[in-house]
């Protein structure tokens, strides 16, 4: 069993990984009490919490069952598993800013719930220049997923139809990555996935507005 938490050795890996690949999957970054608290408190939450997930832009943000029919809820620090994982974030945001100079300012996140059958379609976080999401990052909250259940991330290189890497949902696992680099897809899965997605940003607000539409 990997050592868990923000080890020095970790965040090494991490950042030499992101370097060098630009993308890192962690399995034990988050210690295994706070995944399964939130695990608790997602599989607890009530179905109307969930909000059908947007794509695009905050403001201009439409619903498109034809790319993702994922329900999503943002966590807002309320409660204990939340306060805990944000302030991992955060230790993880300047401890990535320390190595890598990212300039990682804010993060955001979203528990997500994918029912059977439910897919998001192959697509970029961000776009180069046109947002400020820099970093994603999934954490899985799944124990028990085997092979047969589905619900993978496919990542792939731009510009090519094959996936480089294939990611079972896996409980405690973190994959870290690029968010203009990497096109990625979740495929539809057998039984319910949870997660938590989430994007380090950095500070896009130029002469008084805040992340300038394109
Ligand atoms: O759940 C995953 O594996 C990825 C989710 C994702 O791509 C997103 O929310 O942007
Ligand atoms: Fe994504």
């Amino acid at each position: 069993m990997p050592q868990q938490g923000l080890t020095p050795d970790a965040l090494d890996k991490l950042a030499d990984d992101l370097s060098d690949k630009g993308y890192c999957l962690t399995p034990g970054l988050l210690p295994l009490d706070i995944a399964q608290q939130l695990l608790t408190e997602v599989s607890q939450l009530n179905q109307h919490c969930f909000e059908p997930a947007g794509i695009g832009r905050e403001l201009q943000q439409q619903q498109n069952q034809f790319v993702r029919t994922d329900a999503i809820h943002w966590l807002n620090g309320k409660t204990p598993a939340q306060q805990a994982f944000i302030l991992l974030m955060e230790n993880l945001r300047l401890a990535i800013n320390r190595r890598l100079f990212m300039g990682l300012f804010d993060y955001e996140c979203h528990f997500a719930q994918y029912r059977p059958g439910d897919f998001y379609k192959k697509h970029l976080d961000a776009f180069k220049g046109r947002t400020n999401r820099v970093l994603s990052t999934v954490l899985y909250l799944n124990p028990g997923w085997s092979s047969c259940d589905g619900g993978e991330l496919l990542m792939y290189e731009q510009g090519t139809p094959q996936p480089f890497l294939k990611v079972t949902p896996l409980f405690g696992q973190m994959l870290i990555f690029l968010s203009e680099r990497f096109p990625h897809e979740v495929r539809p899965a057998m039984r319910n996935r949870y997660s938590i997605a989430g994007w380090f940003r950095v500070n896009a607000s130029i002469g008084g507005a805040i992340d300038p539409p394109a």
